[in-house]
């Protein structure tokens, strides 16, 4: 079973804005048993709203049986620094106020993320990582982290994910920050403070998460109604509802603003100086009908970091294919690891003649 512990850091931690937090915890989740080499560690980094609970939300991947087998791995996953999973946050108390931070807390980048995700790694004593594989944000924050140690990474799986945000995601994410403003209770230092504005904001996001096919699938009317209850409509409230029952307007908020200053080729001399840095073995997988994070997107990175490999998941689920289509990721992995074992093989074979 996956175990759940908390890292505490007592020091004063500096953002890449220059603003502090007077120390902060991570929530995180290690599954299997670290070997005595200590070189079959997998560090998984969630999505938007996820959790550390990757055998959650990654379920097909993670168990006996499965592609990364607990017997084998070492696999651990922290909640986002700024997340509402057990790390520091919004909702968290300030120690220097006694006060929930609520509006007060300062804004991250995925840089800030993963500096703190790399004081937990130090405090664990893992000097190498076997593979770092994270999807959307996750992924945004896995490249980032591959960059700011190329030698602690051995190999990254980059899932649905991008070098840089695009103007139609950052579009995308202040349309659903303009939801959440428009809610006056967002005006309030409450813990529930901007929650209707934050069901629309999931609704929006719904729509670059997903594709037309996907609601033509799932969402289609059965008949020639002329009511307004319409399946798609009360699909749309439902995900509102359901995202505002476990997550808050403020990480909401935070979260889509580290994602909007994504941006690997800051103070690196541009995007292509920076990946050709990377020293990370990568993979970069796309699906053919994200809209978000379009195709073009991991294929820029696979052109521009050397020896990177690419898979395409064929899917009609949008974005969100990267959180369902588990033969397909399972397969994209399966075929990266067994590739290198095949170079490698031949190199051997090579020097031994
Ligand atoms: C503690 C935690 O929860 S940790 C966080 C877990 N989540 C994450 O990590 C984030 C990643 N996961 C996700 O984003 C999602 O769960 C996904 C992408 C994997 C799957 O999305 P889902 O919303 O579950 O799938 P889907 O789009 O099929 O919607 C199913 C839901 O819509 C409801 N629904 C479907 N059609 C309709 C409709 N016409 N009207 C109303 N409701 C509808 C279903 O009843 C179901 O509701 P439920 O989830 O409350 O049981
Ligand atoms: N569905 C994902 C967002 C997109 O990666 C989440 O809720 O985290």
């Amino acid at each position: 079973m996956p175990t759940h512990h908390v890292f505490e850091y007592k020091n004063t931690f500096t953002l890449e804005s220059g603003a502090t937090l007077p120390g902060f915890q991570l929530a995180y989740t290690t599954f299997g048993t670290l070997n005595a080499q200590r070189s079959n560690v997998v560090w998984v980094c969630h999505a938007l709203t996820g959790s550390a609970d990757f055998t959650d939300w990654w379920c097909e991947l993670f168990g006996e049986g499965k592609l990364y087998d607990p017997r084998e791995w070492f696999v651990i996953c922290a909640n986002t620094l700024g997340g509402c999973y057990g790390s520091t946050g919004p909702l968290s108390v300030n120690p220097e106020t006694q006060q929930p931070y609520y509006h007060a807390f300062p804004q991250l980048t995925n840089r800030d993320v993963v500096a703190a995700f790399d004081l937990l790694r130090k405090d664990l004593e893992l000097e190498r990582v076997h593979t770092l594989i994270g999807g959307s944000l996750g992924g945004q924050q896995a490249l980032e982290w591959a960059l700011l140690q190329p030698d602690v990474f051995e190999r990254l799986i980059h899932v649905a994910s991008n070098a840089r945000h695009s103007p139609w995601g950052i579009a995308f994410n202040e349309t659903q920050r303009m939801a959440i403003r428009q809610d006056p209770s967002w005006a309030t230092d409450t813990e529930t403070a901007g929650s209707e504005g934050l069901k629309t904001a999931r609704a929006i996001a719904m729509l670059s998460y997903r594709h037309y096919n996907t609601y033509a699938a799932t969402q289609q009317e059965p008949g020639n109604s002329i009511t307004d209850n319409f399946r798609a409509s009360s699909y749309q409230v439902h995900q509102g509802e359901k995202l505002a029952k476990r997550f808050n307007a403020y990480t909401y908020w935070l979260l889509s603003k580290a994602m909007d200053s994504h941006h690997a080729g800051r103070d690196r001399g541009g995007l292509e100086k920076a990946l050709a840095q990377l020293k990370a073995k990568s993979l970069f997988v796309g699906v053919n009908s994200d809209v978000l994070f379009p195709v073009e997107e991991q294929r820029f990175l696979h052109e521009h970091v050397a020896h990177s490999s690419f898979y395409l998941i064929q899917s009609d689920y949008g974005h969100d294919g990267f959180l369902v289509e588990f033969p397909q990721l399972t397969e994209a992995i399966t075929n990266f690891y067994e590739e290198e074992e095949r170079l490698e093989e031949l190199s051997f074979e090579r020097e031994e003649r």
